[in-house]
């Protein structure tokens, strides 16, 4: 046989295998419509949405996959399936901190797919408030960085919202220096004069800029996108930026990944009108505070001790109740209705003057 009659072998069978798989997704498509029927004589239209399945049905693809695809690979295409088979119901509108080009709006793209609407807000207030309002469905806003710790404003907003955590997303967050598009040839323009970014950003390169641009001023701005449309506007600039910014914004890449740490990744929350079912792999998020006397916080924490239950985080902030009063934001492994952590929880209530689940959420898969 001919190397020509060898491919056309193989394409014709590729062929038939995209005419196999047209067919089972649109199969699948047509299941989800039935799930949205029945929910609907039910009347639960509120739950066309099920996170926990959702990450069920990822854990279980990525533990079966027989390769030679890679794990995350085959549960992205099936995140996506999933959103494309939702929206055929009702397309899920979700609030990210904006403008377009986030890493934000990568977070919401990455853990709901790309068939929902993603709408960009102001800050993360505006967020909170829309979906408090019931504009969106649901906001997704930055937590923690690994580099340069928690993102205070969001945990803040946790101490008077009703909202409850409905999901977590981790992205690792690659910086590139930016500038206008100039043809010429890459490398960092010796002329350069400012480099526009947001706080965060700025300090996870910080290293880096100082090694390679010492005398250009840093210019925080409100979001990384925002930097790379004021970087568009002005040749004697640069922005710090992910890559969907660059290509927002028509930007060249001069320098890629200058983060000063490799690992760097960003921890985001979904939030929502309600939390989330078991998923069997869950998470617990609480906001805690106890009496500022001695011995209180380790009588906070002694619960989880004697449950066996493992704390993934906590945080301290000030009440702003009292000038000495703080708040501690912890993270648990485990689901509120878990007997353990709902055992917990119940001993809590003793010991703390203010327990709030902020809510129960499948570890991120993705
Ligand atoms: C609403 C449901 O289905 C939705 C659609 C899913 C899918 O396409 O597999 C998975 C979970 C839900 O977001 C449900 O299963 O109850």
């Amino acid at each position: 046989m001919t190397e020509q009659q060898r491919l056309q072998q193989v394409r014709d069978r590729i062929d038939a295998i995209d005419g196999e798989l047209l067919r089972l997704i649109s199969e699948r498509a047509t299941c989800a419509q039935d799930v949205a029927r029945i929910k609907e004589q039910a009347g639960d239209v509120a739950h066309y949405y099920r996170p926990e399945r959702e990450a069920d049905i990822l854990r279980r693809i990525k533990a079966r996959n027989p390769g030679p695809l890679d794990g995350e690979e085959v549960a992205r295409l099936f995140r996506e399936i999933m959103s494309a088979c939702l929206a055929l119901e009702r397309p899920l509108s979700v609030g990210y901190l904006g403008p377009e080009g986030t890493f934000t709006q990568a977070a919401a793209l990455k853990h709901f797919g790309h068939s929902v609407r993603t709408q960009p807000f102001g800050t993360i207030g505006d967020i909170f408030r829309e979906v408090e309002a019931g504009s969106c469905n649901f906001g997704v806003v930055p937590v923690e960085n690994s580099t340069e710790g928690v993102v205070n404003h969001t945990l803040d907003m946790f101490m008077r919202s009703p909202l409850r955590i409905a999901g977590e997303v981790t992205l690792r967050i690659h910086h590139h220096l930016m500038s206008r598009a100039s043809g010429a040839s890459t490398g960092i323009p010796a002329g350069l004069q400012r480099v526009y970014s947001h706080q965060q950003s700025l300090a996870q390169c910080r290293g880096w800029l100082d090694r390679h641009l010492p005398h250009a001023e840093r210019v925080p701005v409100g979001s990384n996108a925002e930097a790379a449309r004021l970087a568009a506007g002005d040749s004697d600039s640069a922005a710090v930026a992910g890559e969907a910014a660059a290509a927002l914004y028509d930007l060249d890449i001069l320098a890629h990944r200058i983060e000063d740490e490799p690992g760097n990744t960003t921890r985001f929350l979904v939030i929502g009108p309600e939390d989330a079912p078991p998923s069997g792999r869950d998470k617990t998020s609480l906001l805690l505070s106890c009496r500022n006397e001695a011995g209180s916080l380790y009588r906070l924490l002694t619960p989880f001790a004697d449950q066996g239950i493992s704390m993934t985080r906590i945080e301290s902030r000030p009440s702003r109740q009292g000038v000495w009063d703080y708040v501690f934001f912890i993270d648990i492994n485990g689901h509120r209705a878990d007997p353990s952590v709902s055992g917990a929880l119940q001993k809590l209530e003793n010991a703390a003057n203010l327990c709030k689940v902020l809510g129960s959420y499948p570890e991120a898969v993705l």
